[in-house]
């Protein structure tokens, strides 16, 4: 089975158009490509519930802010429309930059709150770039369920906040972080981190792990976080943007009878990874 590439709203539209008059219930992989086992896992759960999925690839120029990383970001097409094959997509949607932003496109999606702190303030702009992209590949794909990755935490707030306030007709199915045995959890950028590396950057999950463990415990969160801190710097990460416990569906201050995320980002060998792990409340 190969996968069937497209790359014109003009002919996603077309296969559209029978599948609703078929009624056939549609589900949407938002992808920027270099697929691993996460995006896979978001595919076999589209597939399962939905009678067709439409995996998209796209590296969005609009939500980088920095345009080495731009630049930088991998792009293995072939190897996506391989990797997908045995998963039986009913269409990867591969449009080429001018189809998703004619010269004239002048609409910017900005959502406050829940995308002004941690990403988004590390990454001006960022959030701008995503909810616009994402918006514009609902109305594309007209999908019923989108499938995001709960890896990118604050991106699935976002994109659920957009949802809600735009009365948008989607539904938005959370998916758990994939990660390797070690710990890791899989993505396309710490592809780019050497065997090395990629043994130190282990550190990142534990590190939030056993902090998310010692405040459920009762540890305070300051003195978890400061412990948290000493065992990347250790292992030989250069910066940590952030290393934080926030209320889980706002993002705001964490409270202790609410659930919470201990969400970070952290620079190693010039690869920026992000990662975040739950904390239940601890009445
Ligand atoms: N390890 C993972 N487990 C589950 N979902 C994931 C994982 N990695 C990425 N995703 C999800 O896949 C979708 C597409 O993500 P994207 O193409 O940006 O890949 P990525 O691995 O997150 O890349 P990067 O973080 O390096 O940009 C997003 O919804 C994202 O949350
Ligand atoms: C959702 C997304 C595909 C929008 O470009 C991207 O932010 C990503 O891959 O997570
Ligand atoms: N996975 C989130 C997309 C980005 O980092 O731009």
């Amino acid at each position: 089975m190969t996968t069937p590439i497209i790359r014109r709203l003009d002919d996603l539209r077309a296969n559209l158009r029978e599948w609703k008059r078929n009624g056939d219930l549609v589900g949407v992989v938002p992808t920027m490509g270099a697929l691993h086992d996460g995006h896979l896992s978001l595919v076999r759960a589209a597939k399962a519930s939905c009678d067709r999925v439409i995996v998209t690839l796209f590296v969005n120029p609009r939500q980088f802010n920095s345009p080495e990383d731009f630049a930088k970001y991998p792009r293995t097409e072939i190897a996506d429309a391989e990797i997908l094959a045995p998963l039986d997509v009913d269409a990867l949607f591969v449009p080429h930059v001018a189809e998703m932003y004619p010269l004239a496109h002048a609409t910017t999606i900005s959502i406050s709150g829940v995308s002004e702190p941690l990403e988004g303030a590390h990454r001006p702009g960022h959030f701008d770039g995503v909810a616009t992209v994402v918006a514009l590949l609902f109305n594309m794909t007209q999908a019923d369920r989108a499938f995001f990755g709960e890896k990118d935490w604050q991106q699935l707030l976002v994109v659920q906040r957009m949802v809600t306030d735009l009365r948008l007709p989607v539904e938005i199915v959370p998916c758990p972080s994939i990660r390797t045995e070690s710990g890791l959890a899989l993505s396309s950028r710490n592809q780019r981190l050497s065997d090395q590396a990629r043994a130190r950057a282990v550190a990142l999950p534990e590190a939030l792990f056993e902090a998310a463990d010692a405040i459920a415990k009762g540890k305070t969160v300051d003195n978890a976080i400061a412990s948290a801190r000493a065992r990347i710097s250790i292992a030989g990460f250069d910066d940590i943007e952030y290393l934080e416990l926030r209320d889980s569906a706002t993002l705001g201050p964490a409270q202790a009878d609410r659930p919470a995320r201990l969400l970070v980002a952290a620079w190693l060998d010039g690869v920026r990874l992000i990662d975040n792990v739950a904390v239940p409340p601890s009445s």
